[in-house]
């Protein structure tokens, strides 16, 4: 539904704001905004009550990337892309998304469910919560959004028209650039401590290792496999110990399976390289979880819900199984070391004070990257995956 009547695009303002959300409250609310967006890319206004504190949400994209400025010009459609996928990944997965209340192409933005009284998970991860849940929510979430958008589970005719729909080039450009090129060169956009450029000049010039990133660049624009979410690392999930909802989908395309699983175990595995002993455990439990509840209800659903012809042939599912865990790998060390070395960090791995420490646990998730891409087809099973973590 598009909800104003606004015919150019214009920044919204915490007013106008308020005004776009004024219908969603009962008449005579006094109504307040704030502008919460802490992401690389959108504005993020939360409009509430001042009385109950309810709110809705406003998202709106801008015509560049928030964090570099006007110097990057940036597609407004990525702000319908969003709201798209969150409806479509919705019908499979309706309570690990945030509802969708309304959306305007023109002014960009997208009206949704307020999820404040949720915190963002690596927020939380990095305070030291371990939320029991999310593994299983976000295996549950892989699952049930890329078999049902898949060739397994849908007509054809349906599956091109959706590859078509959720074309996303601006976007995909940057995950091109920045997660799977920029970090393997001596590029502009990386950003590392001094005391990193040894290790890092080791990347740029170690042939076996960009061969590998190629062949999973390659993968990456060219296999049509399922709708992605695309971004999905613990600063686009919100969780408590019961709930959780996956925000922010904006680099929503139709690209490999493997893709958003890996995303998911890397940006846990930034987090788990640095914690230890049972707080470590807690983390390592969740890469297993995550990828333990994924087949198993990707399985699931093959038998359940699947259509392709060739399902019951002996050894099919197995084999997109394993081409499925070989991606997740690949994909998962390239945004371990992207994360560390190219232009968008984490704060697991940032907000560590002590230099020393740092630099150490950045060293490590260079290397766990690098073994990983490498490694991809030798490793057999999660715990192989765990057990590198582990040595640390
Ligand atoms: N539905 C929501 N409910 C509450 N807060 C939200 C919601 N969506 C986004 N936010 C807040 O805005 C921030 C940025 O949102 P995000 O979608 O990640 O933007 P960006 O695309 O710019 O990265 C989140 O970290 C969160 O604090
Ligand atoms: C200049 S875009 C960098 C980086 O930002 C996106 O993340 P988010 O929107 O969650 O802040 C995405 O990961 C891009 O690679």
């Amino acid at each position: 539904m598009t909800t104003s009547a606004i015919s150019t695009y214009e920044p919204l303002t915490e007013e106008t704001a308020i005004k776009l959300a004024a219908r969603l409250f009962p008449e005579g609310a006094i109504l307040k905004c704030q502008e919460i967006g802490d992401g690389n890319l959108n504005y993020v206004f939360r409009v509430s009550d001042s009385k109950s504190d309810k709110g809705v949400i406003i998202k709106q994209a801008l015509p560049y990337a928030k964090v570099v400025g006007e110097s990057w010009p940036l597609t407004l459609k990525r702000a319908a892309i969003e709201a798209a996928a969150l409806r479509k990944h919705s019908e499979f997965a309706a309570v690990l998304v945030p509802e969708v209340y309304g959306t305007d192409e023109t002014l960009a933005y997208t009206i949704m469910e307020d999820l404040s009284h949720l915190t963002i998970a690596r927020e939380g991860l990095i305070q030291g919560k371990n939320y029991p849940n999310l593994s299983a929510h976000i295996g549950e979430y892989l699952a049930q959004t890329l078999f049902h958008t898949s060739d397994f589970a849908l007509h054809p005719f349906e599956k091109k028209r959706l590859v078509a729909e959720f074309s996303n080039p601006e976007l995909c450009k940057i995950t091109e650039d920045l997660i799977f090129t920029d970090p393997f060169f001596d590029h502009d956009t990386n950003n590392f401590e001094p005391e990193l450029r040894q290790v890092v000049e080791a990347i740029w010039s170690n042939n076996a290792l960009k061969l590998e990133a190629a062949k999973l660049k390659r993968s990456f624009v060219t296999e049509a496999e399922a709708l992605l979410h695309g971004d999905l690392h613990t600063g686009s999930i919100f969780a408590d110990d019961n709930q959780t909802k996956v925000i922010d989908p904006e680099f929503a395309f139709y690209g490999p399976i493997g893709f958003d699983v890996g995303l998911f175990i890397a940006n846990l595995i930034a987090q788990g390289i640095t914690r230890n002993g049972e707080d470590r455990e807690a983390i390592v439990g969740h890469v297993i979880n995550t990828w333990e509840v994924f087949e198993a209800r990707f399985s699931q659903l093959w038998h359940s819900d699947g259509i392709e012809d060739f399902k019951d042939v002996p050894g099919y599912l197995e084999s997109v199984l394993d081409k499925i865990f070989r991606d997740t790998l690949g994909f998962a060390g390239c945004e371990l070391i992207r994360r560390t070395i190219g232009l968008a960090h984490v704060k697991d791995l940032d907000g560590i004070e002590e230099a020393e420490r740092r630099i150490q646990f950045k060293k490590q998730a260079l290397q766990l990257g690098e073994t990983f891409i490498i490694k991809r087809s030798e490793l057999t099973s999660i715990h192989d995956v765990t057990a590198l973590l582990e040595e640390f």
